[in-house]
């Protein structure tokens, strides 16, 4: 059984300015993919509320949807490194119930890491987490589970203050003792600056190829959600047509008995 990458893995790469691969992933099948694959690190994200529960947002996501997504990533890869959301909810009522949530993914979900949403605000928790022995992702610029207070999926960071005040947040989370910070949806020269000021890895998303690393959602990249599409997808295969052919084949031999043939059949 080969050993999962770790942060200090990570942080080796970034140091040697190879950039770190990270795609979303929350099921067994797909997890031995990305095995057979050489992609560095599983997100368990909580975009599993889009994805795989059909949900607008990601806000009704729970601690235990993520940690069940987990374990199942957890079995099917080996290898990867596993980061684990921490979903709306987990960490905003008190520290304490963050650390015991952050405590849960680790414990019960098998994540190596979990993400938290935010910046200064969230430093002190960040610190107890990672003295607690949690590794802790930042994430910072459009963070989804702030949704209603951006009024939309938009944009962050843009204009000299927003620009400050990412940048500081990321200071902050970096102090804290974060790992890694993902960016998601901000200018790509914000992006770049901000990495540059860092001493620890940033992962994009819609945050232009400066950072020292990139996220996709698995099925986003795969080209399984064709009826999502903001600028930051790039569709790197086209499996929601290759899925509707191998089912309407299936379904095309049902029904004029072309399958299944003696070879599928028992006597
Ligand atoms: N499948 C999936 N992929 C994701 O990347 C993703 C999720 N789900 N769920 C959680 C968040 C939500 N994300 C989103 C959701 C919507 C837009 C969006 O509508 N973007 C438009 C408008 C941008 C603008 O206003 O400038 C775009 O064209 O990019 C972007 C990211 C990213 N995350
Ligand atoms: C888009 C990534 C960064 C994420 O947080 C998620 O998939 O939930
Ligand atoms: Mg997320």
């Amino acid at each position: 059984m080969a050993k999962r990458k770790t942060n200090r893995h990570l942080q080796k790469m970034y140091e040697k300015g190879t950039p770190i691969t990270m795609v979303t992933c929350y099921d067994f099948t797909f997890a031995r993919l990305v095995e057979k694959s050489d992609i560095d690190t599983i997100l368990i994200g909580d975009s599993l509320g889009n994805v795989i529960q059909g949900q607008d947002t990601t806000l009704p996501v729970t601690v235990d949807d993520i940690i069940y997504h987990t374990r199942a990533v957890a079995r099917g890869n080996q290898s990867a490194h596993l980061l684990a959301d921490m979903p709306f909810g987990s960490y905003q009522a008190n520290d304490d119930e963050g650390m015991r949530n952050a405590a849960r993914l680790l414990k019960e979900g098998g994540a190596q890491a979990v993400k938290l949403e935010g910046g200064a605000a969230i430093a002190p928790l960040v610190k107890r987490m990672v003295t607690a022995g949690i590794p802790v992702c930042g994430h910072l610029g459009l963070t989804p589970q702030s949704v209603n207070q951006f009024g939309g999926f938009r944009v962050q960071g843009r204009g000299e203050d927003a620009g400050e005040q990412l940048i500081a947040d990321a200071l902050a989370l970096e102090e804290a003792g974060a790992y890694m910070i993902v960016f998601e949806m901000v200018p790509k020269d914000l992006a770049k600056r901000v990495t540059e000021a860092l001493s620890i890895p940033t992962i994009g998303i819609g945050a232009g190829n400066a950072t020292s690393g990139q996220v996709l959602v698995l099925q986003d990249l795969l080209g399984m959600n064709q009826d999502f599409c903001p600028k930051f997808v790039k569709r790197f295969a086209n499996l929601e047509d290759s899925v509707v052919k191998a089912l309407d084949a299936f379904g095309e031999e049902v029904r004029d008995r072309s399958f299944p043939t003696d070879a599928h059949s028992f006597d």
